[in-house]
């Protein structure tokens, strides 16, 4: 059964012409003028875009005693909905728990996905356990390890657990990333404010100031190089984190900054709201910025400094944030988006000029695919790549709306942006997985993508540490081993 796409101009990360694209058997078989297929989806003044793939969520997620409220089913429907053909969640292991165990339970809850997935392993403790199955872990086609800097006391690494783990993600050719917090000052801070009667959601935000995240963002890369391995730094979203990314890039590290949608699009003012639902549904860590923040996250991106856009996808309900009322510290963290990053990075990126089209693919997609190890069959619109495919209506609008939105959740942090540019059309691998406003893809169609270890970047790096390693100077008449 061949489907094609016609009419349609293609945009990719760095391409835009006009042709039509050929699938079958999932895949793109064919690119160019006049081609047929059985069935034809007309997509006359749309984009045709590699769909997007969103390399952060948190669904069915156990924190700060409760779980959040998006899990595989209602999250993957929310991303389809939006444009985003593949997610890469994070298993998470208690601590203590092994990672081979705590990967069960991610298949298990994955089972039930509309679009397909990947995983990151978090790293919330260290031992030998850890250290041997990172490699059956890797052997699975994950290849990404995370670290938590902050959440003292539950899922926080030290600095001399990450420095192991990013050594053991060097030989495995994985790619480690940080929370970049420093949550020693995070909890002293909070402690301080409650003390002081700051008990609603802007003690949150008082908490958690930039200089927290600069010095962990900075404090990572440097425990990176001295690893030798790339680093991922997960919702970047301040300039103090930006220039220590752009600084590190400067100077020839491999680092990778990934602001969210959220923090682009959303201010702190939000915080400062009389109606506390309305702040603590937008807790989360880091918490949204000033003006100032946002503008050094749309520059790197337009310059290439930051690499990908996310959503750090973790939905709670009213019921749930209600859980911090009179303590901030106890309303649980994370905000949604996954149905809305595609059309507010369009509406207030592409539509305002800040980002050209093929950028928005590059960040959305394409960057994300060649980092996480799954280019070209994802992220891409080439012969032989997954039909992973949005048809892209720039002129179409709506409002964005917790009555309409597909997560579970009771409100939506975006409730009343008017967003232009929205999916016509969401293929995943082939399959009309939305359409005509409805998702179309059955629970359960969306299969685990295994991913490849780092090759180039990880080569350069370890070539490069191994040119430049400690080595004796030989001195005539002087034995190396000093006797
Ligand atoms: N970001 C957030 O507040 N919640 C989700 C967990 C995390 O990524 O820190
Ligand atoms: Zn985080
Ligand atoms: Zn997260």
């Amino acid at each position: 059964m061949s489907t094609v796409i016609k009419n349609g101009t293609i945009v990719t990360a760095d391409l835009t012409y006009k042709a039509d694209v050929l699938i079958e058997g999932g895949q793109i078989i064919a690119i160019g003028a006049g081609l047929s297929g059985e069935t034809v989806l007309d997509a006359t003044g749309c984009y045709v875009m590699p769909g997007g793939i969103d390399p952060h969520t948190h669904l069915e997620m156990p924190f700060m005693g409760t779980y959040s409220a998006d899990d595989f089913e209602s999250g993957t429907r929310a991303a389809l909905a939006g444009g985003t053909t593949m997610v890469i969640d994070f298993a998470l292991p208690a601590p203590g728990e092994g990672l081979l165990d705590a990967l069960k339970v991610w298949d298990n809850k994955a089972a039930r996905a509309h679009c397909d997935y990947s995983f990151h392993m978090a790293v919330t403790w260290w031992g030998e356990q850890v250290f041997d199955e990172m490699q059956k872990v890797v052997a699975r086609g994950i290849t990404s390890f995370k670290h938590f800097m902050a959440y003292k006391g539950s899922l926080m690494v030290n600095d001399d657990e990450m420095f192991a783990s990013f050594k053991r993600c060097a030989e495995l050719g994985a790619v480690p990333m940080v929370h970049a917090e420093n949550g020693d000052i995070v909890a002293e801070m909070s402690t301080k404010l409650l003390a002081e009667g700051n008990t609603g959601p802007e003690g949150h935000a008082y908490s958690r100031p930039s200089q927290v995240e600069g010095e962990a963002t900075n404090r990572a890369i440097m425990i990176a190089d001295m690893a030798g391995v790339p680093l991922y730094v997960v919702h970047t979203s301040c300039e103090e984190a930006h220039e220590a990314i752009r600084r590190a890039k400067m100077n020839g590290k491999r680092v990778w900054g990934e602001p969210l949608i959220q923090h682009l699009t959303l201010d702190e003012s939000e915080y400062f709201s009389e109606d506390w639902d309305h702040a603590a549904r937008r807790v989360m860590s880091p918490p949204f910025r000033n003006k100032k923040h946002q503008d050094s996250l749309w520059a790197g991106l337009a310059s290439g400094t930051l690499s990908c856009v996310a959503t750090d996808h973790c939905a709670f309900t009213t019921e749930q944030k209600r859980y911090g009322l009179g303590d901030f510290t106890k309303i649980p963290n994370g905000t949604g988006g996954l149905e809305d990053r595609l059309p507010m990075l369009w509406s207030e990126g592409v539509t305002t000029g800040r980002l050209t089209m093929n950028e928005f693919v590059a960040v959305t997609s394409t960057n994300i695919a060649k980092i996480m190890g799954m280019y070209p069959k994802k992220g891409a619109v080439l012969v032989g790549a997954d039909a992973d495919l949005i048809i892209w209506d720039p002129q179409a609008r709506k409002t964005i709306s917790a009555k309409s939105h597909q997560s579970a959740s009771d409100y939506n942090v975006f409730e009343g942006k008017v967003v232009t540019g929205l999916p016509r059309y969401t293929l995943s691998r082939g399959l009309v997985a939305f359409a005509e406003g409805k998702v179309t893809a059955p629970e359960g169609h969306g299969e685990f993508v295994a991913r490849t270890p780092m090759g180039a970047e990880n080569r350069a790096l370890s070539s490069w540490k191994a040119l430049t390693a400690p080595r004796p100077v030989v001195r005539a008449g002087i034995p190396a081993s000093g006797v």
